[in-house]
């Protein structure tokens, strides 16, 4: 089977290889994010996907303007977020991130292969059909698990509204990617992911060597980033490797959600939408030093979904081996499965 070999070794992807080698800090340089406007977008979607499609296979990266999802719901996200985060350690321990499933609380333990130290944070992930035992209940955050899967759905339609322009102009059926990313099948593996980075108001001035998020490229086909207005830091650099060391910063303006192409849909595109480097770096002294909290959704095709491109440019692989290839450099020394996603 295609893929067998592959897996056994971790870094063989290109991908990997390119990850390794981008631990360094590089300079900053101003590049713009496009932003495109997804009102009216039954009428609009032709225009729309244009402007995707350049995106997309330009910097890799573009800001969504009135996407529909409320304001009110993401604020309710954010505030159960932090009530989680707040319980005692001992509680969260009661939600163990099980090794590949991409669902549960881990703290500390994802290790970039660009940087060789674990990420300064700690996350909780949702992954729709491995998540029993791993809701905390009302009495500990009311109303987490309502709030947490009406979002999730929010952002899956959003997501499967950029992929039906991507799957327009690749020649593929509108709903191609919608139904291979369905979220009843016990195959679906979506994930939204909410993560605490650590604040660094009392931290020693050797930690700010460290990163909040290592150099990577997130390994599914789209990823929504919902940033708060204030909590910078994710840097983009354009590019299959990160030779030329020039970053640029994504602003968090407010209601914008900032989204990036992964590997999955770079392959399954033959190349053509590219997946970008990216990274949260520690904040600059005079920057606003506290915790940072962000919330991506990683729209990841389901297990069972056989990739491959348009004009076939790599062998088939199912999303299941594509992401065992992708995951095995990213464990913790134990070679875990930590985060299947990004
Ligand atoms: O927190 C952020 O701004 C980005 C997080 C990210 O890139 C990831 O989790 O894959
Ligand atoms: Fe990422």
């Amino acid at each position: 089977m295609t893929g067998q070999n592959t897996e056994k070794a971790a870094y063989k992807l290109d991908e990997l290889n390119r990850e390794a080698t981008i631990g360094g800090m590089g300079v900053s340089v101003a590049r713009a994010v496009p932003q495109i406007d997804m009102a009216d977008f039954e009428e609009r979607k032709t225009e729309i996907a244009d402007q995707l499609w350049q995106a997309a296979t330009g910097i890799g990266f573009f800001q969504l303007i009135n996407h529909g999802i409320p304001d009110d719901l993401l604020s309710s996200v954010y505030d159960k977020a932090w009530d989680f985060f707040n319980l005692p350690m001992a509680e969260k321990e009661h939600f163990p991130l099980k090794p590949g499933t991409n669902a549960g609380w881990e703290f500390r333990a994802q290790v970039r292969p660009s940087t060789g130290t674990p990420d300064n944070k700690e996350s909780y992930q949702i992954t729709l059909p491995n998540m029993t035992g791993l809701w905390p209940d009302d009495e500990q955050v009311p109303g987490f698990q309502h709030t947490m899967r009406l979002f999730e759905q929010a952002n899956w339609k959003l997501g499967m509204r950029v992929l039906s322009c991507f799957a327009l102009k690749l020649g593929f059926d509108e709903d191609f990617f919608t139904k291979l990313h369905n979220p009843v099948s016990p195959t679906y593996q979506s994930t939204l992911r909410l993560i605490h980075y650590m604040s660094m108001e009392n931290a020693k001035p050797e930690d700010f060597r460290f990163w909040r998020a290592g150099a990577h490229s997130d390994f599914d086909c789209l990823t929504l980033l919902h940033q708060r207005p204030g909590q910078g830091g994710l840097q983009l650099c354009p590019g299959k490797d990160a030779t030329s060391g020039e970053w640029t910063d994504v602003a968090p303006d407010p209601g914008v959600v900032t989204c990036n192409i992964g590997d999955m849909l770079m392959r399954w595109s033959d190349d053509k939408l590219l997946s970008t480097l990216h990274r949260v770096r520690m904040p600059y002294p005079d920057e606003y030093l506290g915790p940072r909290l962000s919330v991506p959704f990683f729209c990841q095709a389901n297990r069972d979904a056989v990739i491959q491109g348009p004009e076939k440019k790599y062998a088939p692989i199912t999303a299941e081996n594509y992401l065992k290839e992708r995951m095995q450099a990213n464990y913790a020394e134990k070679k875990e499965l930590i985060a299947g996603n990004g």
